[in-house]
C-alpha cells in the first residue's frame, strides 16, 4: 500500500500540535532565581548560545527497592514545545535581577523558545535505574539551563508516585483492584491531580479524583463515606419508598419493608442465628436510602457502628431486597478494625446467604478495603489471608510517606564537543560525562540483564556480540554479556533544527500498559520487596578508560604537610 502522504509518519509525530502543559502554573518562571542569574551571566559572557548537554538521572531507587518507573516526561515536552516568555513575564524577571543587568539582555529572553532544543527520553512509564539518563536535553546552555528546575519537578515526583503505585500493585497482586483515593491527603490540587495520573500509569485501576478523571480519561470509582450513613436518624426519613424492578415490569411500593422483612428472615436463618441481634435503625435506613438512590450500583460502608453486629447483615437485607427486584448488588467498603478478619467474616456471611437464600454469585460480592493502608498492611493482609477484592488507598501512596523525593539531578555533561564530569568526595555523586547513548541488554531467558551507556559515536551493542560491561566507578566490578536482545533506551522527542523523526507521545493507557508489561519482563529477584537484587547499570570499556581519564584530569592533586 502505498504510504500516505499527509500527516505524520508512523512513529513520527513531528507535526502534531503539542498542547501546553496540563498545569497552567507551569510556565518558563517556574524554575529557580539562579537559572536567570546564571542566563545572564552567559549572556554577559557571551556562551548563552553554546551547545550544552545535559543528562537528567537519579542515584538511587527510592523506598529500599531497585526500580523506579520513569514518569513526568509528556509534561515536559508540553512544557519546552509552548516554551515562551510574555511581556509580564519579562518585566517580573527584571524586577528581580539586579537593576545593573542589562536591558538587551531582556530582548534576548523575549526571543527565547526551544525550537533549537533537542530532547532524547527513555519512553514514559519503562523500568529504569540509577545513574541511567531518563532525559538528555540538548541546546543552547542558557536556554536549557533554564529548564533544569522545571523538568527535574516534573519528573521528580511523578515517578516517584508511579513507582509507589506499582510496588503497591506488586505487594497486592494482579487480580486485586486497586483505587487511589488519595485527593483530599494530597500535597495541594497540583500534588492530588499528579498523583491520580501518575498511579494509574503505576498500576492502579481507577481513582476517585473526578478532575483527574477528566482530564486524563483515568476510571472513576468511589463508595460512600460514614457522614451519609450517620446522617439517617431513622427509616421514618425515607419519604419515598418506592422502586421499579430492573426489567420495569412491576414496583414495589415500599422497598423498606422489604428490606426490613428480609433482615428478619436472615436474623432467624440457622445458620447465622446468634450473629447478630438487633442491628442499626439508622444504617438501615442509610443503606435503603443508598439503594434506592443506586439500585444498579449499591455498594455500603459497613464500619459506621458495628461490621459484623450491624453493617454486613443490614446490607445483606437490602442487597437481598434488589436482587428480588432483579438488581445485583455490588458490594461493601470496611475502613477500621482488623481488615483481614473482617473481610474474611463478611465473606463467610454472604456465603451464608447465597447458601440460604440461593442467590447466585452474593457469596463474590465485592469487598472494599481502605484506612492508612500501605505496602506493609498490604503484605501483612496478605501474609493472613483476607477476602478483600479493592482497596482503596490514599495517604501514603500520594504522600509517598516512606520516600520524600526521588533526588532527580541535571547535569552538564558536554559542552562545545568538551564533555565535563562534576566531582565529588562521595562517589555515587560524580557525574558520567559525554553525551552517552544507552542501551538495556537482555540475557537468554528474555530478562533484562544490564543497562550499558557508551560514548555517541561508539558502535552500538549488537545481539549475539561479546561485549564487556564496566561498572562505572568501581573498576574490579565486570561483566561480558551477549546479549540476545538490545533495545536502544534514549529516543528522540524533540528535534530541535536536526529534522530528526520525533516519537509521538503517546497515550496515557499506552503508557500504563508499558508500565505493566516492563515490570513483568522484570527478573523476580530484582522485585521483591526484602533485600532485593540491584539490576546492573554499566557503561563501555571506552566510556570507563574516558570517565577515569576526565576524574584524574579535574580532580587537583592534595599536598600533604
Ligand atoms: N489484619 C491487619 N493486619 C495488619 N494491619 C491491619 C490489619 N487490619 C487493619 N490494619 C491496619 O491497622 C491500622 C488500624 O488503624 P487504627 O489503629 O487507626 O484503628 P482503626 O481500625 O482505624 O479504628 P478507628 O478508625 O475506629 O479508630 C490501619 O493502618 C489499617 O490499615
Ligand atoms: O486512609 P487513606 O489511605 O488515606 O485513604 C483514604 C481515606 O479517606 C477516607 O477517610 P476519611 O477522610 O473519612 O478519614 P478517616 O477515615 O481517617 O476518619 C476514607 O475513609 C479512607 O480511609
Ligand atoms: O469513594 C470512596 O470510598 C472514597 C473516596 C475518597 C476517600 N475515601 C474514600
Ligand atoms: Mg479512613
Amino acid at each position: 500500500m502505498a504510504e500516505k502522504s499527509n500527516g505524520p509518519r508512523n512513529g513520527d509525530c513531528s507535526s502534531r500540535v503539542i498542547h501546553g502543559p496540563t498545569n497552567p502554573m507551569v510556565s518558563p518562571l517556574l524554575t529557580d532565581l539562579y537559572q536567570f542569574t546564571m542566563a545572564y551571566a552567559y549572556w554577559k559572557a557571551g556562551k548563552h548560545n553554546e551547545r550544552a548537554v545535559f543528562d537528567l538521572y537519579f542515584r538511587k531507587n527510592p523506598f529500599g527497592g531497585e526500580y523506579t518507573i520513569f514518569a513526568g516526561l509528556e509534561e515536559c515536552i508540553r512544557l519546552i514545545a509552548n516554551f515562551k516568555f510574555t511581556e509580564e513575564e519579562i518585566s517580573f524577571i527584571k524586577k528581580s535581577l539586579p537593576s545593573s543587568c542589562e536591558d538587551a539582555f531582556y530582548d534576548y529572553l523575549r526571543g527565547i523558545d526551544c525550537s533549537d532544543v533537542e530532547v532524547y527520553a527513555i519512553s514514559e512509564g519503562s523500568v529504569v535505574f540509577p545513574k541511567v539518563p531518563l532525559v538528555r536535553v540538548e541546546g543552547p546552555v542558557a536556554v536549557v539551563q533554564l529548564l533544569e528546575t522545571p523538568f527535574v519537578n516534573l519528573i521528580n515526583y511523578a515517578s516517584l508516585v508511579a513507582t509507589n503505585a506499582a510496588r503497591h500493585r506488586f505487594v497486592a497482586g494482579k487480580s486485586k483492584i486497586l483505587l487511589e483515593f488519595g485527593l483530599r491527603r494530597a500535597q495541594g490540587p497540583d500534588g492530588g491531580i499528579s498523583a491520580s495520573k501518575y498511579c494509574y500509569i503505576g498500576g492502579f485501576d481507577a481513582t476517585s479524583n473526578v478532575a483527574a478523571g477528566r482530564l486524563f480519561g483515568i476510571p472513576l470509582r468511589g463508595t460512600h463515606s460514614h457522614a451519609f450513613v450517620s446522617s439517617f436518624m431513622s427509616p421514618d426519613e425515607i419519604i419515598d419508598k418506592s422502586l421499579r424492578s430492573s426489567d420495569g415490569s412491576r414496583t414495589c411500593e415500599d422497598f423498606l419493608s422489604a428490606v426490613q422483612t428480609l433482615l428478619n428472615k436472615i436474623q432467624w436463618l440457622p445458620s447465622l442465628h446468634g450473629t447478630f441481634g438487633e442491628t442499626n435503625q439508622s444504617e438501615l435506613a442509610a443503606f435503603t436510602s443508598y439503594a434506592l438512590a443506586f439500585p444498579s450500583d449499591f455498594l455500603a460502608l459497613v464500619d459506621t457502628y458495628d461490621v459484623i453486629r450491624s453493617g454486613v447483615p443490614n446490607f445483606c437485607a437490602v442487597a437481598l431486597a434488589l436482587s428480588d427486584l432483579g438488581y445485583q448488588a455490588k458490594g461493601i467498603r470496611l475502613d477500621s478494625g482488623d481488615l483481614a478478619y473482617l473481610s474474611c467474616e463478611a465473606r463467610k456471611f454472604f456465603q451464608a446467604i447465597e447458601k440460604e437464600f440461593g442467590v447466585p454469585g452474593f457469596g463474590k460480592l465485592n469487598i472494599s478495603a481502605s484506612n492508612d493502608l500501605n505496602e506493609e498492611t498490604l503484605d501483612a493482609l496478605n501474609k493472613q489471608g483476607h477476602e478483600v477484592d479493592a482497596f482503596g488507598i490514599g495517604t501514603y501512596l500520594v504522600t509517598c510517606y516512606a520516600q520524600a523525593a526521588l533526588g532527580c539531578v541535571f547535569k552538564l555533561v558536554e559542552i562545545n564537543n568538551q564533555p565535563r564530569i562534576k566531582l565529588s568526595e562521595d562517589v555515587s555523586k560524580v557525574s558520567i560525562p559525554c553525551k552517552k547513548r544507552s542501551f538495556r541488554l537482555y540475557g537468554k531467558e528474555g530478562y533484562p540483564l544490564v543497562d550499558i551507556m557508551s560514548g555517541e559515536n561508539e558502535p552500538p551493542p549488537k545481539v549475539g556480540e561479546r561485549i564487556l560491561c564496566r561498572h562505572p566507578f568501581n573498576e574490579s566490578k565486570r561483566a561480558y554479556v551477549v546479549p540476545q536482545q538490545v533495545e536502544e533506551l534514549l529516543k528522540c522527542y524533540r528535534s530541535g533544527k536536526s529534522g530528526k523523526a520525533e516519537e509521538c507521545l503517546p497515550a496515557l493507557k499506552d503508557i500504563r500498559d508499558r508500565c505493566i508489561k516492563q515490570l513483568e519482563k522484570m527478573r523476580p529477584d530484582h522485585m521483591r520487596r526484602l533485600n532485593p537484587t540491584p539490576y546492573k547499570v554499566s557503561v563501555s570499556a571506552k566510556l570507563y578508560d574516558f570517565i577515569h581519564f576526565l576524574w584524574l584530569n579535574e580532580a587537583p592533586v592534595g599536598e600533604l604537610q
